[in-house]
């Protein structure tokens, strides 16, 4: 997983969110609105009853204003009641429009994540693992998403609560209010110092979860290699050892907040006790009515509820600080092959030529280059073998036809073109390529060989099967083309797999088609008849072929022989066979020949 160091965005987390929320920044306006007025609100229920203990129940009048001005009692009975369901009303209003902006962001924020990473480069995938990418687009956002729902209501509700029961307090009996306030800024403190705390332990905690998320990920899609080795009970260990540390970072975190939970609390319950003390004495000496102090008594819970909530709210913003880093990371990233501003268009099809010009290539993340000064022309419909020992480069060099990579130096051109001033959806369209690993999807076998041209009917689809020697096997298949086959092609042969992989990479007729040891699981006698097919196919194409077996590389144009990023002999199989090389050498060993 990569390890980042705090990046820098071009926006704020919050000014990044607020960019997320266009659309429906105006209602979210209006339910943060809401809030306030609902939190004001509550301040009716303790001043009308303030003003019904003041004229009805203790007053020097309280009998007589019963009798003479009972209209009036009702009416403030009534205005209670009615702005506490004016209340209710605003409160539900206000959970849906927080519900919908909050998914609504989601969605939003979602799918251009998903956009980014479609679109990212290879350097992208080999950094980032797949079950961190997944904790990105799962619980990250659903911090996020909690943020917008949650987090910044309850922020506003504590503030507005807080503000609205200080400003009331201070227009009854300013003394008495200030009384009360002297001691909240101490939770501010408090509070900030849990802030500084908490903070990385909620950068920590994203991280082991991110961990546990990638093990199971690995795991599961890894699970043939674990039965074929027995290791079961060594991964569901592993898995409860990253289970066992996210748990414990997660109590370790809520820990965090029980260090500095006893003070604000002490604080928070130190109200009632300072209401009791010097209300009392405001009271007895007059200056306090009791229905002051009844709506002041009333009210205490709207200082001291937001010190208490103060904490909670401070440990989710933390949470979606750790997240939305996360977030942020993939939605300003930016893949570092993507076309040129000066790219041109290349609709039409390409002839195929294909030249390397004192290419070379090293890996970003590798310590060695492993490309050197490759030079080779490949004129169009030619069949060119590229062979050479394990780890000698073969697939670095194909991949760098579509530009999975950039050279680091040198140039690569397609019909004369430098590759780099293509644009990239022109370049690849004309490229068929059969990677090594073959990946189906969990589709039709007709759909994964349509996978790149969906406009293909059953007929086309049959003769590409067919081209690459697969159409035996699958119509022996019950179902035939609409077998359906599991992830990453489940139920089906590595030969097989091959075979399907072969026949998508053409069924978009591509102008270059690039093999890369797609015929290493069949055969020799159906490896033949894919060799007398590719030279058959009925559209122009010129083809890399990247083979181990003398059989394949002997009916070829041109062959490389590649040594440790060099091109160490290069031409057709008797010009080599003639060199007493590397290629002689092979060819000796596979047929078991002394001499030639
Ligand atoms: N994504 C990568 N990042 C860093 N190094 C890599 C990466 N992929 C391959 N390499 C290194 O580059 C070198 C060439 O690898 P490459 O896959 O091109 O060899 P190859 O000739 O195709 O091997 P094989 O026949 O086994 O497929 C190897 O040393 C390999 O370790």
């Amino acid at each position: 997983m990569k390890q980042t160091k705090t990046q820098q965005f071009p926006k704020t987390k919050l000014a990044w969110l607020w960019e997320n929320m266009q659309g429906t920044r105006g209602i979210y306006i209006v339910g943060m609105l809401g809030t306030i007025v609902y939190n004001v609100l509550q301040l009716t229920v303790p001043y009308y009853s303030g003003k019904i203990v003041d004229i009805f129940l203790t007053g020097e009048n309280a009998r007589e204003n019963m009798r003479t001005n009972s209209d009036l009692f009702y009416k403030l009975l009534i205005a209670m009641v009615g702005f506490t369901f004016l209340r209710t009303i605003i409160v539900y209003l206000d959970c849906m429009i927080y519900e919908h902006v909050s998914q609504t962001v989601l969605y939003r924020v979602r799918n251009y994540l998903y956009n980014k990473i479609e679109r990212q480069d290879m350097t992208f995938y080999s950094t980032y693992r797949t079950g961190d990418l997944m904790t990105r687009v799962t619980g990250d956002l659903d911090a996020v998403r909690h943020m917008v729902a949650w987090v910044i209501r309850m922020v506003i509700e504590s503030f507005s609560l807080f503000g609205a029961a200080a400003i009331f307090f201070l227009y009854i009996n300013w003394k008495m209010a200030l009384c009360l306030l002297v001691i909240s800024p101490f939770v501010f403190w408090i509070i900030y110092l849990f802030k500084n705390k908490v903070a990385p332990m909620h950068a920590l905690l994203r991280e082991k979860l991110a961990q546990m998320n990638t093990y199971a990920q690995e795991n599961i899609s890894g699970n043939r290699v674990v039965k074929a080795f027995a290791r079961e009970d060594y991964e569901i260990q592993k898995f409860d050892k990253a289970n066992k540390d996210y748990a414990e970072t997660n109590k370790a975190t809520g820990m965090v907040w029980l260090k500095f939970y006893p003070y604000v609390e002490s604080i928070a319950n130190l109200m009632p006790v300072v209401m009791l003390a010097v209300g009392g004495v405001f009271l007895i000496r007059g200056q306090l009515t009791m229905g002051e102090y009844v709506a002041f008594s009333g009210l205490i819970w709207a200082i001291a509820n937001p010190m208490r909530q103060m904490g909670n709210i401070m440990n989710e913003f933390q949470r979606f600080s750790a997240a939305s880093q996360k977030v942020m990371e993939i939605y300003y990233s930016e893949p570092k092959i993507k076309d040129a501003k000066d790219a041109v268009a290349h609709p039409e099809r390409f002839e195929g030529k294909i030249e390397f010009e004192d290419v070379s290539f090293q890996y970003e993340d590798g310590d060695l280059p492993v490309l050197h000064d490759i030079n080779f022309t490949v004129e169009p419909n030619e069949i060119v073998a590229i062979m050479g020992e394990t780890g000698c480069g073969k697939t670095s060099l194909i991949h760098l036809i579509p530009r999975f990579y950039e050279p680091t130096k040198g140039q690569i051109r397609i019909d004369g073109i430098p590759i780099g001033k293509l644009k990239l959806a022109d370049l690849r369209k004309n490229i068929g390529l059969a990677t090594q690993d073959v990946l189906l999807y969990s589709d039709t076998i007709e759909g994964n060989i349509a996978y790149g041209d969906s406009t293909i009917n059953l007929d086309e689809v049959m003769k590409f099967a067919k081209y690459s020697a697969a159409s035996d096997f699958i119509s022996k298949m019950p179902e035939g083309y609409d077998t359906i086959v599991g992830e990453r092609g489940v139920g089906l042969s590595g030969g097989q797999k091959q075979r399907i992989s072969l026949a998508r990479a053409l069924a978009v007729k591509p102008s270059i088609l690039i093999l890369d040891d797609t015929t290493s699981a069949v055969d020799m006698e159906t490896e033949k008849q894919i060799q007398q097919s590719l030279r058959e196919l009925d559209f122009p194409c010129t083809k890399i072929i990247i083979a181990q077996r003398i059989s394949t590389t002997k009916a070829a144009d041109k062959i490389l022989v590649l040594q440790d990023g060099y091109i160490r002999e290069a031409g057709t199989h008797e010009e080599l066979l003639a060199k007493k090389g590397y290629y002689y050498e092979l060819v000796k060993l596979q047929t078991g020949a002394e001499e030639l």
